[in-house]
């Protein structure tokens, strides 16, 4: 008699496990045919399974309540940082700001800049520090209240100071302090200094590598950086010659050393140099090709003929008023250049070191790729030239503005006030003189860059000290912080993640070592099912 397939029905009161039945043939292990997996007792898979789910609710609650909804003002792991850059023709504020739980820095929380600057008080020092009021108020609408008190507020002058008597200094300093301690944020006398032109050149440097994603890597692919401000020019760069200690710096970030060439060239600011230069000619100092007319008057080559020159006493300007009544306008491109050069040129004869390319200050050959920042980039921009433009762009533009007559200029650039667009002969005069002959790049060298940011990071050296600050900080919180200054993948989701797989592995290792691994074989002569455990 064939067997029936009728479903045999077990009354197994040895266990209350429900059993499936199927066609069987003579003693068969159902586990061998790869039987339906038998149903176990539910306790034992509940556990892991309960588990897992719990954490995953937990997680998703984590998400959703507390880190998606974002709270009403930043999280107490965001730091701000105020900083006052007192520069020649300005002092400007920045308001930063960085996350130490996710090593992120926010440069964008905005800027303000107000002419004149604090060396231009050195007539009444006293009221220097009314000059940052409306910069702090303009800081208080970017910080949260709530966190002023702990956001530390500093004063870093540079080149504009540097040139006024160090008496005057410190009256203009003290003036601002005052201002400084009743401002709500926090601060303390020595945050208000003049800082050195070398310690500006590093901090321009960290900001132009950080902001190119080289900083924390192989010094020989850092950038190198010129900045022509308006009092001075700062240049750093990794260098492999021995360096004298005072134009030495070391930085290291993360496990990487940065051996540094930094100086700041006191007096070659664009501003200043462009003062200084007419003020020798007027007193007859330079005797260029082009003699003078006249007994008393001579010959400037730098402003472009028409234009008519009288007592400069505009508040900025950082020499005292110079009588320039006796110049004439003959604009001359390399009569400027050469007049230029002889300025950057002074004193080389007293060079004492093993090479001198800016007069009698050492400086080794330059090493790799520069970004060429401020003035450099503001006239390379006037002049419509892109960022990797060659000087010899800058040199024909130059001569061709510089050969132009003042009224065609004033009608071709009337949104430009005269003191603004007369800069530019100059400008472009001086940074051939500067750049090409006396730093000795050439005029087709593709290694210098005109810039003032880099992405959507602006060059500007107050981050660099933002950055190197709040490094101290990090490195206590996170050492080897650097490594990921750069990316900004936050760990907290990620190690989340792991762990709640790490715990279902774990539940479900505990379910299987828990659960017994059971056995299940029909026996025909019985005509019943045996459940046996399987010895591991
Ligand atoms: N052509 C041009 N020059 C500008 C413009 N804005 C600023 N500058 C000049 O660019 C230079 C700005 O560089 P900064 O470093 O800010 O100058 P600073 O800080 O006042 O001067 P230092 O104390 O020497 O650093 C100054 O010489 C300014 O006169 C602009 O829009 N066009
Ligand atoms: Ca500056």
């Amino acid at each position: 008699m064939r067997r029936s397939h009728a479903r045999t029905r077990i009354n197994s009161n040895m266990d209350p496990i429900k059993l499936h039945t199927r066609p069987l043939t003579r003693s068969t292990n159902l586990f061998s045919r790869n039987p339906k997996p038998t149903k176990s007792n539910p306790s034992s898979f509940a556990i892991p399974i309960a588990l897992t789910a719990t954490l995953i609710t937990l997680i998703s609650c984590y998400y959703v309540f507390i880190h998606a909804a974002k709270p009403s003002f930043p999280p107490s792991s965001v730091k701000y940082g105020v900083l006052l850059d007192g520069g020649s023709t300005g002092t400007r504020i920045h308001v930063f700001s960085y996350d130490t739980e996710t090593n992120h820095f926010d440069f964008d929380l905005g800027s303000m800049r107000l002419n004149p600057g604090l060396s231009s008080y050195a007539v009444n020092p006293t009221n220097a520090g009314d000059s940052l009021k409306d910069l702090l108020d303009f800081a208080k609408r970017k910080v949260p209240p709530a966190f002023w008190a702990d956001t530390e507020i500093r004063l870093m002058a540079t080149a504009g100071l540097r040139l006024v008597d160090v008496v005057v200094q410190d009256k203009i300093l003290d003036s601002c302090r005052r201002v400084l301690r009743v401002s709500g944020f926090r601060f303390a006398d020595d945050w208000a200094t003049v800082i050195t032109g070398s310690d500006e050149g590093v901090y321009a440097w960290i900001v132009a590598n950080y902001a190119l994603g080289t900083l924390g890597g192989d010094p020989s692919e850092t950038t190198g950086i010129i900045e022509l401000g308006g009092a001075s020019v700062q240049v750093t760069f990794v260098s492999d010659e021995p360096l004298p200690r005072e134009f030495s710096r070391t930085l290291k970030f993360g496990n990487v050393t940065y051996n540094l060439y930094s100086h700041s060239f006191l007096h070659f600011g664009q501003n200043v140099a462009f003062e200084t230069l007419r003020e020798s000619l007027s007193s007859g100092d330079f005797n260029t090709a082009a003699e003078s007319l006249q007994k008393g008057t001579y010959i400037d080559p730098c402003s472009p003929k028409g234009y008519l020159h009288r007592v400069e006493s505009s508040p900025g300007s950082l020499a005292a008023k110079i009588d320039l009544s006796t110049l004439q306008a003959g604009g001359n491109f390399s009569e400027c250049r050469s007049a230029a050069l002889t300025l950057l040129q002074k004193e080389k004869e007293k060079c004492s070191y093993k090479s001198c390319y800016l007069g009698s200050t050492f400086m080794p050959k330059l090493q790799g790729k520069f970004l060429a920042t401020e003035n450099f980039f503001h006239t390379s921009k006037f002049f419509g030239l892109h960022q990797r433009a060659f000087l010899s762009h800058l040199l024909m533009a130059g001569e061709q503005f510089c050969g132009e007559d003042w009224s065609k200029l004033k009608k071709k650039h009337r949104s430009l006030d005269d003191e603004d667009l007369l800069r530019y002969c100059f400008s472009s005069a001086y940074i051939v003189a500067l750049l090409h002959d006396s730093l000795g790049i050439s005029l087709d060298d593709e290694r210098i860059r005109f810039a003032n940011q880099v992405e959507n990071i602006p060059l500007d050296w107050a981050l660099g000290a933002f950055i190197l600050q709040s490094t101290a900080v990090l490195d206590e919180l996170h050492p080897s912080w650097i490594s990921t200054i750069i990316s900004d993948d936050s760990p907290t989701l990620l190690s989340l993640i792991a762990l709640s797989i790490m715990l279902m592995v774990i539940a479900w290792s505990i379910s299987k070592w828990r659960k017994p691994q059971l056995k299940t074989i029909y026996d025909l002569e019985k005509g019943r099912y045996i459940i046996s455990r399987v010895n591991r």
